[in-house]
């Protein structure tokens, strides 16, 4: 007797966990503003998952989008203090909407804003991960965004996609739900026309000639880029992701054959320096010798003073910084535990002639391993 293979999608279909992230422009209608017709549709689809036994933990963008109304202005800000304003101002009124439309199903909701050093100080991610949870655990529906008034423009995430993968990380998701205004990921741009829909990305081999650009609707960010980085993130930590449109939020956390499935590349792992590891900036390089890089590389160092021949930047003990080879590759990435001033006098220092020079203190590593990730550039 021969079994019929089970969809993938199945998966999805018994998942404990979902994360669903939806962007701006599936919650915005023509002029920009916010659509609270569409919210509600997907809220109706959300609460009947949930009826179905499924925890969700929605990513909602719109928080700029919906200020940009009640602001009187005509578009989305491009500079980022008009851009944060209007997310104040909206962040408030799109909480209400989704407030209102959950508690029509008899669900609960709970705000919860993060910034991109939430996900890599080891304090703040402990307090998001153990509130995460026990928002889940009391039957309420978080809702996460990036808390854009805050968030500086050095270290942001600015689009949602790859916070949804790391919050997808964070509270084990069984599954990763990426709904825009796409019905799937398409082999071009599809408003370009002859575009071909792609329904199966089992590996990174599979977007080699997949053309995807960064710019998406106008009042959205990042476009399908920020969505391939953020499948990468999820996929390479164990968890399949689903690309659809809202309209199609149903059927795909139903588990049926709509948008685009992307099959787990790896498997599960510690997940607290994910976000260093996708960072788009760090404040500092170290530039090591080659010993070093080995070390490092090898998995279980940590960075000792002595590996170090060059420090580029102006950074603070505890900031993200980068090492790089001699040749200018970067290894890793990590937090650093010296202030940029401080590290010159230490190049190429064992650490014990440091502390007889400096006294205890400064015979600790420049980079614990605890606080270190190791970058495999991604192959597009
Ligand atoms: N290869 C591709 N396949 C599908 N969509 C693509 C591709 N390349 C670019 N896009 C664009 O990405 C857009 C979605 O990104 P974005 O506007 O940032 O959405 P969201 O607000 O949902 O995050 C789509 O409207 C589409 O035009
Ligand atoms: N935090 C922002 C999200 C930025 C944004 O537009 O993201 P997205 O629409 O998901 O590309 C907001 O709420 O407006």
């Amino acid at each position: 007797m021969t079994i019929a293979p089970v969809s993938d999608r199945s998966l999805l279909a018994g998942a404990g966990r979902v994360v669903v992230k939806v962007g701006s422009s599936s919650l915005t209608g023509a002029d920009g503003r916010l659509d609270h017709a569409a919210l509600r549709a997907l809220v109706d689809v959300l609460a009947a998952r949930r009826a179905a036994g499924v925890r969700v933990v929605l990513v909602s963008s719109g928080a700029i989008a919906a200020g940009i109304g009640p602001l009187g202005l005509h578009s989305r800000p491009r500079d980022l203090a008009t851009a944060q304003a209007a997310a104040s101002v909206g962040q408030g009124l799109l909480v209400a909407a989704y407030t209102e439309a959950f508690a029509a199903h008899g669900l609960r909701v709970g705000q919860v804003l993060l910034t991109a050093e939430d996900t890599i100080r080891r304090v703040n991610y402990r307090n998001a991960r153990r509130a995460l949870t026990r928002l889940i655990e009391l039957g309420v529906v978080p809702i996460v965004n990036e808390n854009d008034t805050v968030a500086t423009d050095e270290i942001r995430f600015g689009d949602n996609d790859r916070l949804a993968a790391l919050v997808s990380n964070l509270v084990h998701a069984d599954a990763m739900v990426l709904l825009t205004d796409v019905d799937a990921l398409y082999d071009g741009p599809p408003a370009r026309g002859g575009a071909r829909k792609i329904t199966t990305v089992s590996g990174p081999a599979d977007l080699v000639g997949v053309e995807v650009t960064g710019r998406g609707a106008s009042v959205g960010t990042g476009g399908m880029v920020t969505k391939i980085d953020a499948v990468a993130i999820a996929t390479g930590s164990g968890i399949p992701v689903v690309l659809t449109s809202a309209a199609l939020a149903g059927p795909a956390l139903a588990g049926d054959e709509v948008g685009t499935w992307f099959t787990p590349t790896g498997r599960r792992r510690s997940n607290r320096l994910l976000w260093l590891a996708h960072a788009a900036h760090t404040n500092g390089r170290l530039v090591l010798d080659d010993g070093a890089v080995r070390a490092l590389q090898g998995g279980l160092a940590s960075l000792l003073p002595a590996g170090i021949t060059a420090v580029e930047g102006d950074f603070e003990a505890g900031d993200p910084v980068e090492m790089v080879s001699a040749a200018g590759t970067v290894v890793a990435r990590g937090l650093v535990s010296f202030d940029a001033v401080e590290v010159p006098s230490l190049l190429g220092r064992s650490t014990s002639s440091l502390r007889e020079e400096f006294g205890p203190g400064y015979d600790r590593v420049v980079v614990h391993r605890d606080d270190l990730v190791l970058v495999r550039r991604p192959r597009r």
